[in-house]
């Protein structure tokens, strides 16, 4: 099956070492406002700690991990909580748009413009080789940067408000990405990253 088959909507952004598509606004029955202001309400949040340096910090944002299998991640375990109705809705149409299977989220809460999200690429063994992760944004939109982890090329991406994003083949062998905070203010951005654990 082709993964940017045209009837998905989506539409493949040319990258080298990895594929990228992108779709403006992924169909949801809720307007992306209504949706945001839910997953704000309805998630159970969470302020990880991560150490930099030897020194323990809140990560700049809140966190909260869904679905069907346990995630191991920089040195933490998230135990899952069941999907809610809203994300199983919102993962039904990213299985449509996508063509692929998801069975764990991630969610990220930006609460303003001074949250972030450092560089790292989705390389986790039991994401296989060649991770589908699908990324939808609702709120502000942040700019999300990919790096090439060893040619000197960068890519910036408006991820707007209903927006869905898929990486996917070799991307995460080959670039990092994150988002960086910045000085203009912004309002809330809730991300979710789809994703299949093995
Ligand atoms: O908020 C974003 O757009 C990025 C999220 C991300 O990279 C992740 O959850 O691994
Ligand atoms: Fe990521």
């Amino acid at each position: 099956m082709d993964l940017f088959d045209v009837t998905t909507g989506l539409t493949p952004i040319p990258i080298e070492d990895g594929e990228l598509a992108f779709q403006q606004r992924l169909a949801l029955p809720w307007p992306p406002e209504q949706v945001l202001a839910r997953l704000i309400a309805e998630t159970d949040w969470r302020a990880e700690a991560i150490t930099l340096w030897g020194k323990t910090h809140p990560q700049p944002r809140l966190t909260a991990w869904y679905g069907e299998a346990r995630y191991r991640y920089s040195g933490m375990t998230l135990e899952p909580q069941p999907f809610t109705d809203l994300q199983l809705a919102i993962k039904a149409a990213v299985e449509l748009a996508t063509g692929r299977r998801y069975n764990s989220v991630l969610l990220n809460y930006y609460r303003d413009e001074r949250d972030s999200m450092g560089f790292h690429s989705d390389d986790e063994p039991e994401l296989g080789p060649e991770p589908a992760i699908a990324s939808v944004s609702f709120g502000a939109p942040r700019t999300f940067i990919l790096k090439h982890k060893r040619l000197p090329r960068t890519v910036k991406l408006a991820l707007g408000d209903g927006s869905l994003l898929l990486m996917a083949g070799t991307l995460q062998r080959h670039w990092r990405h994150g988002i960086n905070k910045q000085s203009t203010p912004c309002g809330p951005r809730v991300n979710l990253t789809f994703r299949c654990i093995l």
